[in-house]
């Protein structure tokens, strides 16, 4: 137990039992029992901490599905938070999969019907001009991190309206969970501007407006607001952008990344984990950077991102910005993205290169040899027998990553990546897929999820405390990710840390960007002189505190 002052908004009775965030159940001490009115509310037995946990691992032992799981986890957050944090730190690499993806696609196609308590703050289009009054409804007052979508593009799953709400509670877990951030200056947002999901508008239990869409000037008109009132009602608030469709995202970002603390975690994010991959994966070849030549399945947000990103690095490899462009190449569903195309939006327009059209994937892998394919199209399976063998014979050790997630939606699977080319692959992907048999040999296959990025970048954004979020700071973070890879990981073929290390790995991480905040004059604290100390010092742990 860890001592600290007495709140002075302390509930007592059966107040401060349905108080998630103090909440201890039987955990309550005898003289807190005494002096907090619990007596008799509670069993006489008094757990400890590692007994109240040993009881949600039995309870969810009894659990035959993931979603039975999630919904579990997510009830046992509303009833008791620590125990909640402390259950999916205990173990991430069995937890991750379950609070994030791919359950959490799984329960937001169906938020509706397996909603218990609301979490988080929805913000209707109906209610323009009220939204500092509603965020001044949220019970906290020092909120650091939003995670805001409008759910049209949840994973790769699409538009499922306010359904995507279960993705920012998702991430935010993720923030605590894996970088320490306190879970009280978290909040989730979603923005609710209706869907164009006629399913869920079928749905009686859907929870949302039923209307179509607004777009346009009222949308961006909306968003307006949104953004100033955080500003104004949370000044010291870092907002992450997440699962907005392309249509949005990008703009959103262009509009408010020079203005406000805010970044878009599927296009920075997703490229700081893809550039920590490439670059962990160069470590195991021993090639260069710059003598890379990547090709893209999807050229939406996340694929312009990571191309961006992939380009900032290969110019601080010496390469000149049009070489570097020379390096990525982007395919959607209309083909090669090259400059006679009529259809592609400003921002895939510097990714368009000088080269005849192609509309056939394996034809363009032989004619621009790429020694890596990035899957960011949503589409299952797309990375097929004939890509994976095209790989597989124009290079050695092949670097293949379907990032695009749920499971369901990957480029392809572990197993398929790494029989077609042999055992050859350099394999990872956005969810989990398990190890791999191949003839006498194990491989394990690598997760390079966001989660690697995002929660590490967030610590050192609230640490010190950041005024803005640069694409700098991810590329930072990208090194750091890949410099954790130890050599005994590469040799085993991973390319992203351990999971399991996940925390130690973040504070590593989060250490390296506020020096990059610092250098760039970012902070709004002074530098410590012991800046993983000061870092550690800030993060906030899954331990009941004594409330007298
Ligand atoms: O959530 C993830 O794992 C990556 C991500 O942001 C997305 O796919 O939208
Ligand atoms: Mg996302």
């Amino acid at each position: 137990m860890t001592k600290g002052p007495l709140p002075a908004d302390l509930p007592r009775g059966m107040d401060l039992l349905h108080t998630p965030r103090l909440n201890k159940g039987t955990a309550f001490s005898e003289e807190e029992r005494e002096a907090l009115g619990l007596v008799g509310l509670l069993p006489e037995g008094v757990d400890t901490e590692e007994n109240r946990l040993r009881r949600v691992m039995l309870q969810l032992d009894k659990k035959s599905t993931d979603m039975g799981r999630y919904i579990f986890l997510q009830s046992l957050a509303d009833n008791d938070r620590t125990l909640f944090y402390k259950a999916i730190m205990s173990d991430p690499v069995r937890f991750m999969p379950i609070v994030y993806t791919p359950t959490v696609g799984e329960a937001c196609r169906t938020y509706g019907h397996i909603m218990r308590r609301p979490k988080g703050i929805y913000l209707s289009i109906n209610r323009r001009g009220r939204v500092a009054e509603i965020l001044r409804n949220w019970p906290e007052k020092d909120i650091r991190f939003i995670v805001v979508t409008d759910g049209e593009r949840i994973l790769g799953l699409g538009d499922l309206g306010t359904n995507g709400m279960g993705i920012p509670i998702g991430k935010l877990n993720l923030y605590t969970a894996c970088a320490g951030v306190p879970p009280r200056m978290a909040l989730p947002v979603m923005i609710d501007v209706g869907t164009n999901n006629e399913a869920l508008l079928r749905d009686p239990l859907y929870l949302g407006l039923r209307q179509p869409r607004v777009r346009g000037p009222e949308y961006d008109s909306f968003l307006d607001e949104f953004v100033t009132a955080v500003q104004e009602v949370f000044p010291s608030c870092c907002i992450q952008f997440e699962d907005f469709a392309n249509i949005n995202a990008v703009p959103l970002l262009q509009r408010y990344r020079d203005k406000v603390c805010c970044f878009n975690d599927d296009i920075q994010g997703t490229a700081g984990v893809a550039v920590a991959g490439i670059l962990a994966a160069l470590r195991m070849t021993g090639k260069p950077l710059a003598e890379q030549q990547f090709l893209f399945l999807g050229a939406g947000s996340a694929g312009t991102g990571i191309a961006s990103l992939i380009v900032q690095v290969m110019q601080q490899a010496g390469l000149s910005e049009a070489e570097a462009r020379q390096r990525c190449w982007l395919f959607d569903v209309n083909g090669l993205l090259v400059e006679s195309r009529n259809d592609l939006a400003s921002f895939q327009r510097p990714f368009a290169h000088a080269a005849p059209p192609a509309n056939d994937f394996v034809t363009a892998i032989e004619s621009l040899k790429p020694t890596g394919i990035i899957g960011v199209s949503a589409v299952p399976r797309a990375f097929n027998q004939l890509v994976i063998e095209a790989m597989a014979r124009l290079n050695e050790r092949p670097i293949i990553f379907p990032y695009s997630n749920p499971t369901s939606h990957a480029e392809c699977t572990a197993e398929e990546a790494y029989r077609w080319s042999e055992g050859r692959a350099i394999f990872a992907s956005g969810s989990p897929f398990p190890p791999v048999r191949l003839g006498d040999r194990t491989l394990i296959p690598g997760q390079g999820n966001n989660v690697y990025i995002f929660p590490a970048v967030g610590l050192a954004v609230f640490a010190t405390e950041a005024t803005r979020v640069t694409d700098q700071m991810f590329i930072t973070a990208a090194r750091a990710v890949a410099a954790q890879v130890s050599e005994a990981d590469l040799a085993a073929g991973l390319i992203y840390p351990p999971l399991s290390g996940i925390l130690e790995a973040s504070i590593h991480v989060a250490v390296d960007v506020a020096r990059t905040i610092f250098a760039a004059g970012l902070a709004r604290v002074d530098e410590p002189a012991d800046l993983e100390a000061f870092i550690r010092s800030r993060m906030w742990q899954a331990h009941y505190r004594q409330l007298i």
